[in-house]
């Protein structure tokens, strides 16, 4: 099957997200359409309320929109029930945090397995071994997250993100708390993930140098994808590009 024939790793049709109600209420996402392709690798870009957190959050069934469709590697999130979803989330969706989210107790092995047991596997002998090895850290295995450096630990939470081979992986400023060198090597990794697996990519940002990885960068604004860059585009244009949208002039 050629990638034009493969369904799309996730798809939003018309998603709004309310939070609140009455007076209180705010519209975090208006009808908002995406499509995430199979094997790319998209930035989500917007200014700081704009919905990128709530876009990746409904795109990665961990929250419901209040009205349109989000289906997953082909599944309708709709109508799961929580339990279902849990299990889609488990077994087809990765996600990396800004603060890597590893578990203090765990050693990094431990860790990169833990998806794979709440999914009720056995780790297979040297699966996650290999998994460190992908992310340059097979020789911190027995090491906990403090022993770690944040670019290490961030390394430790993607090879965690990919272990299950998920349909698609969202990554929350996965650089936001990194040094430049740090941030640069967890960029190429998200990378060749797509170049060499097929893997899909979704990541919100801030920064234009860590968006030029992407093949594409969707720009919001008031819950709305308002702009949008294909094609591998260069830190300096989309720096143009965000700087109209946060100055309010149409592109
Ligand atoms: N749990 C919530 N309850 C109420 N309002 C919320 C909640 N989560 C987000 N919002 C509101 O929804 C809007 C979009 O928030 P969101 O976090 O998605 O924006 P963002 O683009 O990710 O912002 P930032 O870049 O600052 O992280 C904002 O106005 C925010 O205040």
């Amino acid at each position: 099957m050629t990638r034009a024939d493969t369904p799309p790793a996730v798809e939003l049709s018309r998603v709004t997200k309310r939070y609140g109600g009455g007076e209180q209420a705010v519209t975090a996402l208006d009808r908002l359409d995406a499509v995430f392709p199979s094997g790319t690798f998209t930035a989500v870009m917007g200014p700081s309320g704009s919905g990128k957190s709530t876009l990746l959050h409904c795109a990665a069934g961990l929250d419901r929109p209040t009205e349109g469709a989000v289906t997953i590697d082909g599944t309708s999130v709709t109508g799961l029930s929580e339990r279902a979803l849990t299990r889609l989330r488990r077994a087809r969706v990765g996600f990396v945090f800004q603060a890597f989210n590893l578990v203090a107790a765990l050693t990094a092995a431990q860790n990169v397995a833990l998806p794979l047991r709440l999914a009720g596997r056995r780790p297979a002998a040297g699966e996650v071994t290999a998994m460190l090895a992908e992310v340059g850290l097979a020789d911190r295995a027995g090491h906990r997250p403090s022993e770690l450096s944040g670019g290490q630990q961030q390394r430790v939470a993607i090879a965690r993100a990919l272990v299950t081979r998920p349909a698609v992986l969202f990554a929350d400023e996965p650089t936001g708390a990194l040094d430049a060198a740090s941030g640069r090597d967890v960029l190429r990794l998200l990378r060749e993930s797509v170049d060499r697996h097929g893997q899909t990519v979704v990541m919100v940002t801030h920064d234009p140098f860590a968006a030029a990885h992407a093949d594409r960068v969707l720009f919001l604004a008031d819950g709305r994808v308002v702009d949008e860059l294909s094609g591998p585009a260069g830190a300096p244009e989309i720096a143009v590009r965000t700087a109209r949208l946060e100055a309010g002039v149409p592109s």
